[in-house]
């Protein structure tokens, strides 16, 4: 079980203090796939960094099964049994696909091993499987192979960034399938940000993120009415801003 309790994390933006996470909580019990969604800008992709340790909340603590892992640095806590994908992969140049998703999995992996990840992204398995991580991969191409390295190893807790972002619909649709089976089999806790209505409708709990703060979580269908809601008022909004 992850447990997050009271994270608060500032930052120096132009001289002044900006608080990006005010006082959150949560907890994603084993084999529970927990949604983040919630407003461009609203503090999830930072929640997640704080969570995989790239960013530092100023204060608050971060238990991973019993475990104090709050001063883990990034490798510690990947050790310790989280898996993240970014929302826009770094570029590991000049290695092979097969390479990173070997690295990923911590142990040395078949080239039937390897195309099966890539086959569970949508990727032609031998197209891709030797290919160099470069600038001549799309955006899409990128990000799917960053998913595979992450489905590549069993972790505790995986967390998925935006995993439908750049991503075409056929892909997605296996991916959709992917997460069905990772949620069935409960051996991983899922975190999957996301604004895709599929992805949300798969959540056992979702969890809106707004401002920094925690403005609603709870079971999908307790969330969902609300969800619908404030994407309501949002339409009204605009609707009332293009007849003024
Ligand atoms: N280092 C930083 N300095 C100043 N502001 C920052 C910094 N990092 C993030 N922010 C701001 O914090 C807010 C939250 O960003 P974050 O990327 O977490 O949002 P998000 O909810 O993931 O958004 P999206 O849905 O667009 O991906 C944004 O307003 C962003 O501009």
């Amino acid at each position: 079980m992850l447990k997050a309790e009271n994270l608060t994390l500032y930052v120096n933006d132009n001289g002044s203090r900006k608080c990006l996470l005010n006082d959150i909580s949560f907890h994603v019990d084993d084999g529970e796939m927990l949604v983040i969604t919630g407003p461009n800008g609203g503090g999830k992709s930072t929640l997640a960094k704080t969570l995989i340790g790239i960013e530092k909340a100023d204060s608050g603590k971060i238990m991973l099964n019993e475990q104090d892992i709050t001063d883990y640095d990034i490798n510690h806590r990947a050790n310790a049994g989280i898996g993240y994908a970014f929302q826009q992969p770094p570029r590991f140049k000049g290695m092979p696909v097969s390479k990173l998703l070997t690295l990923a999995a911590g142990r040395s992996l078949s080239i039937d091993e390897c195309c099966d990840l890539l086959t569970a992204v949508g990727l032609c398995a031998e197209e891709y499987v030797e290919r160099q991580i470069d600038g001549t991969l799309s955006g899409g191409e990128m990000k799917r192979i960053e998913i595979a390295s992450v489905l590549a190893k069993d972790h505790e807790l995986c967390i998925f960034d935006e995993p439908e972002a750049g991503i075409d619909l056929w892909s997605f649709s296996m991916l959709i399938q992917k997460f069905e089976e990772m949620h069935k089999e409960k051996k991983q806790s899922l975190i999957v940000i996301s604004h895709q209505e599929k992805i949300i409708d798969m959540a056992d709990r979702i969890m809106i993120i707004d401002d920094g703060e925690i403005k609603k979580i709870g079971k999908r269908e307790d969330v969902l009415p609300y969800l619908n809601g404030v994407q309501k008022c949002h339409n009204c909004a605009e609707n009332r801003e293009r007849r003024a």
